[in-house]
């Protein structure tokens, strides 16, 4: 029998359902609007803190918007400048400022002022988060890229320069047998979501050493600004065990611990420490694992996946966007997503994210082809892997125990006159893939050779997935893709590019393929229902539903990812999608007053509004002094 054992078995009425599901093409549409409704922006807040500690407090700080009656309940009279402001005056104010930069700067990933405006931004955060989250949410096209892929990856560089004040916690290895009373030291009572690195392989810039905590901070932006999960319960964490980076061990300005980094069990037991620590003071919370070194983001993610409310964002967040884009170039050839496993995939990179998606777009292959064990066979020789070191086969030695479900068999290579090794450009040359995705951090790896070798491609529309990040380390531009290639191609990157003018009118698209569709939906979904896990099911309810969500109309132009300006609301689906699963899988244990019961009553669309209604939103709320 296939061996399913280390996923959550899916029921029978499960798989039925995934396979009606797939064979219909038509996409579920909604609308973009966005449904900022919910009762907790509106409460009185209580504070137990006035004067300059309220003005200090980024999260209860209103600046010049403090209204005279809250400026004399609060202590405030005389610390601000007498005029009151809107919050839209506020933020008319700032964009003045923040918009200076962006008179000459170009946008996106080119942009030179890009970490000026993160500076500017991340003050902002630093003094009112509310203010800060509203601007992000108001202009989540412009600003993402700026908190978040590519601008957060400079950020990360250079973040002993930029360093002002900690955000977040750091628990190193030199704190082993405290961190159970450390987690003590952050002052919020409740927390939702942490997102943790060891900064062992921030996108695809390295060993970054205690500098990483810049990512674990952006994904935490977006669990706010997409999936308006509340900033006081949210906790950037960074677990620092050291670097592998010698430029950082020999800086002496480097702000993290300067010794080569813990391995074996020695790590296994930090992690372990810092799991049993956060979890015993917030047993609710949900542990989002990112940019871990693949050497461990799958080992950590067996150890704790069934014991912890915990996910990788690489390995299974990327899966799921990935195989949401796939079923989409599937779409966009006109053909049904039951059609999908006869897709030839060439994949570069087999580390977390490429083994990730490996093995789900396998999965699912087999899915739809039955769930048997010839199925899962037969679904095995879509895939060609291509690492570091050419083509995986059978012939590798000391192959890599995650690769070697998916290196070719020595009959088959020969059959099509490719050896162990073979170049990249030699392999879609032979295979005429229908799909090159990249997730290998090796900016420029489709290059023209490849990309020529492309042209011969057995598609109608072959897509084109350079999923590596930042910007610099895309396998290609999407001018290179659609110049080489043809305007007919389907294509998604990591980070973001602009659209591409064809002339003629036309213009190629460019989608972002990047894990943030997903995993905001996936933790405010699972912290919603309450589910003690994330099982593999609901994984894949959060990636149909991200695959189903695109119209017919756009996915024919070629649009198969929503625009980020659309990600409040993919988000919202995504969650809900998440809790429907949750419930079916009888996982789902409620949230706080909304017991379990009450849940499985009910329908798709009160599931909707729950997860609308239990969304924070930047609203400034009225501060009552209580004395503690
Ligand atoms: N778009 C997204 O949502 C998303 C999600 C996760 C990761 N990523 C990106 O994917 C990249 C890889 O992440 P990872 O965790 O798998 O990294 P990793 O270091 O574990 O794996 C990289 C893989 O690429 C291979 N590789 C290196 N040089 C190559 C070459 N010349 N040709 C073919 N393969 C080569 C390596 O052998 C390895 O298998 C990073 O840039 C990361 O930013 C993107
Ligand atoms: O951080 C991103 O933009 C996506 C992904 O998690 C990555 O590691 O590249
Ligand atoms: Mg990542």
């Amino acid at each position: 029998m296939v061996n399913f054992s280390h996923q959550t078995k899916i029921s029978a009425a499960l798989l039925k359902r995934l396979h009606s599901r797939w064979a219909n093409v038509a996409a579920v549409n909604v609308s973009g609007s966005r449904l900022f409704t919910t009762a907790e922006g509106h409460r009185p807040t209580l504070v137990h803190k006035r004067s300059l500690d309220i003005l200090h407090d980024p999260w209860f700080n209103k600046g010049t918007a403090f209204s005279m009656t809250e400026r004399d309940r609060l202590h405030l009279r005389g610390l601000l400048p007498p005029n009151v402001m809107t919050s839209e005056q506020q933020i008319e104010r700032f964009m003045m400022d923040l918009k200076r930069l962006q008179v000459s700067a170009r946008d996106g990933p080119s942009d030179p002022y890009s970490v000026a405006k993160w500076r500017i931004l991340n003050r902002l955060h630093d003094r009112n988060e509310t203010m800060y989250y509203k601007v992000l949410i108001d202009n989540i096209e412009e600003y993402a890229p700026i908190v978040y892929t590519p601008t957060v990856g400079h950020v990360c560089q250079n973040y002993g320069g930029l360093f002002r004040r900690p955000r977040g916690m750091f628990f190193s290895a030199a704190d082993r047998g405290e961190m159970m009373s450390m987690v003590y030291n952050w002052p919020a009572d409740q927390v939702d979501m942490i997102v943790v690195t060891d900064g062992s392989r921030i996108l695809g810039l390295g060993d970054l050493g205690v500098q990483g905590i810049g990512i674990a901070i952006g994904k935490l932006d977006l669990y706010v600004a997409a999936a308006g999960i509340n900033p006081q319960r949210v906790l950037p964490v960074m677990i620092d065990v050291g670097t592998n980076n010698e430029k950082l061990l020999q800086d002496p300005l480097y702000l993290g611990l300067q010794q080569h980094r813990l391995d074996g069990d020695e790590y296994i037991a930090v992690i372990d420490e810092f799991m049993e620590a956060v979890f015993t003071r917030w047993p609710h919370v949900i542990v989002q694992f990112e940019d871990f070194q693949s050497k461990w983001a799958f080992k950590l993610l067996q150890r704790y996946r069934n014991e912890y409310r915990m996910f990788n964002d690489d390995v299974q967040g990327t899966a799921g966007v990935a195989l949401a884009g796939l079923l989409g170039a599937v779409r966009a050839q006109g053909r049904p997503m039951i059609d999908f496993p006869k897709m030839k995939m060439v994949v570069a990179g087999a580390g977390s994210a490429g083994i990730g998606v490996l093995n789900s777009a396998r999965k699912t292959m087999a899915r739809m082809l039955g769930d048997t064990e010839v199925a899962f066979e037969s679904a095995r020789s879509q895939f060609w892997v291509v690492d570091a070191n050419g083509l995986i086969t059978e012939a590798r030695e000391n192959i890599d125990p995650d690769a070697l479900p998916f290196a070719r068999k020595a009959k088959e290579t020969e059959r099509q006159g490719l050896k162990e090794g073979a170049k990249l450009a030699e392999v879609v040359r032979q295979v005429k893939p229908d799909v090159l995705l990249g997730l290998s951090a090796v900016g420029g790896l489709f290059s023209k050779e490849v990309l020529e070798a492309l042209k011969d491609s057995t598609s109608t529309r072959p897509a084109i997935f350079p999923m590596s990040n930042p910007t610099r380390n895309a396998e290609c531009t999407p001018e290179e893709a659609f110049s080489i290639v043809g305007d007919h191609i389907i294509f998604g990157s990591g980070s973001p590019f602009s659209n591409v003018n064809l002339g003629n009118g036309h213009i190629g698209h460019c989608n972002q393929a990047n894990n943030m569709f997903l995993f905001p939906g996936i933790g405010l979904g699972t912290l919603l229902s309450g589910s003690k896990i994330v099982s593999d099911g609901m994984l894949q309810a959060a990636a149909e539903r991200l695959a189903a969500y695109m119209t017919e109309e756009e996915v024919l132009k070629g649009i198969i990812y929503p625009s980020i300006s659309r990600i409040r609301d993919i988000t919202k689906e995504v969650a809900a999608a998440v809790i429907k699963e949750a419930i079916e899988e009888d996982l789902a244990e409620g949230y706080r007053e909304t017991d379990v019961r009450e849940l499985q009553k009910f329908n798709k669309d009160e599931i909707k509004n729950f997860v609308t209604n239990n969304m924070w939103v930047p609203d400034y709320a009225k501060l009552v002094y209580k004395k503690d």
